[in-house]
This record gives structure tokens, sequence and C-alpha cells, in this order.
């Protein structure tokens, strides 16, 4: 990682979804993977991270799942209620950090269904975007020719990929300048399906930092067959994992 110094950073995790896409008796944040709830294995991923100074999760509001787990580490870990939306939930992540931390803290924003991003995701992350005022996210190239869909299931057009990227998380900016950014989008109602676009919204360019395909985010049933698969190869290469 860079020598140069970087700002105190804080991991939000917005982890108050209900999983509708996943369909478990539970939402997708607390199911098993590898004996451990993904959210404890994102978690630890960033709060082991020696760039991030501690962390915030927005649960739902009537999370009882969080409380079960007696997850313990080191570093400061709040809780917050999140929101209908995501914006809500990382809103009420940062409201407590504006009252919490220094104006010139940043916050790593991550999805709780991320758990497979590496520690070498995470040093880039925080080496470039912490270089760059306006911040910045992981994200993959597309790699794929991309379709959109028409009537009946069938082919509209063929989208020009060149140029567009898959938006990743950890997503990494100043406090401020999101808290305004998502203050500005909730005020206008205005949908934003992460970060970066609320920031894009209010004239700032986050820098693209180019993550890994293996960073998936847990969204459907097959999603933690793969992560399982993902970790295990971790395990045996023995780098780049988290913990
Ligand atoms: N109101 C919301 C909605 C989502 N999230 C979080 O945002 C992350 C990414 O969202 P997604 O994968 O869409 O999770 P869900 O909303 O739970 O999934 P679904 O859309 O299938 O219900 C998850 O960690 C989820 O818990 C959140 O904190 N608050
Ligand atoms: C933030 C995100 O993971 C970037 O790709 C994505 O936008 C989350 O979307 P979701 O519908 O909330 O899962």
């Amino acid at each position: 990682m860079s020598s140069v110094a970087v700002p105190r950073i804080w991991a939000v995790l917005p982890a108050a979804g209900v999983g509708r896409r996943m369909g478990a008796e539970l939402p997708k944040q607390y199911l098993p993977l590898l004996g451990e709830p993904v959210i404890c294995r994102t978690l630890s991923c960033l709060l082991g991270h020696s760039a991030v100074y501690g962390g915030v999760i927005a649960l739902a509001e009537d999370d009882l799942h969080w409380a079960t787990l007696q997850y313990q580490n080191v570093k400061p870990l709040h809780r917050v209620t999140g929101g209908a939306e995501r914006r809500d939930s990382v809103m009420s992540a940062l409201r407590f950090l504006l009252a919490e931390a220094d104006d010139s803290d940043w916050v790593m924003v991550h999805d709780a269904v991320r758990p497979c991003v590496t520690e070498r995701e995470l040093d880039r992350l925080v080496a470039r975007a912490t270089a760059h005022a306006a911040g910045g996210l992981l994200a993959m190239p597309v790699r794929d020719t991309l379709k959109r869909e028409g009537s009946q299931g069938t082919v509209a057009a063929t989208t020009d990929r060149e140029g567009l990227w898959h938006a990743l998380t950890p997503q990494l900016f100043p406090l401020r300048l999101l808290y305004e950014a998502l203050l500005a989008v909730i005020d206008a109602d205005t949908p934003v399906t992460d970060e970066s676009q609320a920031m894009e919204l209010r004239g700032h360019r986050p820098l693209l930092i180019e993550g890994s395909a293996t960073n998936l985010k847990i969204t459907r049933p097959s999603d933690l067959t793969l992560a399982e698969v993902i970790l295990k190869s971790y395990s045996l290469s023995e780098s780049d994992t988290c913990v």
C-alpha cells in the first residue's frame, strides 16, 4: 500500500435489505457462507484493513438477527437504523458519522453482501481514491456484449460496451461531499443505485478503479454457491483474501 498518508476512513455497510431476489427465509446478509454469516465475513474484511478506522452498519428497524451474532471486533463499530432505500440506509450512517467523525474523514461504502472483496482491491481503492478529490469506486470493465431487452423477451438492441464498467463496492468518498450529494438526491427524491451516482449528479467525477471479477454481490441463490467456490479458492492460494 502507498506510503502517502491517507485520511481517516470509516467503513459504512448498508445491510438493511430484505433479500427479495434471494428468496431465503432470512435476509441474505445473514445466510451462512462457509459456516459464517455473510455479514460477518464482509465486516471482518473491511474492519481488518489497516486503513479502516471503524465501521457503521445500517440495519433494518426490525432486524433481530444482528443481536444474536455477538460479532466481536477490536475497532469501533456502530449500528444505525437503515431506511426504505439504499440511499436512506447510507444516509443514516452518514448522519451518525457527522456527529461522531471529523469533517476531514472519508467513508468507504460497501455492500454487506459482497464478502469476497480482497485486501489487494482495498489497498488499490484506498491508495487511488484518496488521491482524487472526488474519491473513487471499484469497478470492472464490461467484457460481454450487452443486449437491451425488447418486447416478448426479444432483443431490442445491442448496446455499445465501449467505455462501460460494472460498478462494484467499496466506493470511497470524502464524508462531507457524499453527505451533501446524498442529501440532494434524497431531497429531490431522485433514485440512485449507488453512491457514485449521487456524487455524479452533484457534478463530481469519481475515479474508476479496476476491481476483481470475484468481488460479486450475493443477490440470487446461485451467487452463494459461487461465493463459496471463490472463498475456497482464496484459501487454496493463501493470498489476496481478507481474512
Ligand atoms: N433499503 C435498503 C436496501 C438495500 N440495502 C443494502 O444494500 C446492499 C445491496 O443491496 P441488494 O443486493 O439489492 O440487497 P437487497 O435490497 O436486500 O436485495 P433485493 O433487492 O433482492 O431485495 C445490501 O447489503 C442491502 O442490505 C440497505 O441497506 N437498505
Ligand atoms: C452498489 C452496487 O452494488 C453497485 O453495483 C449496486 O448498485 C447495488 O444495487 P442493488 O440493487 O442495491 O443491489
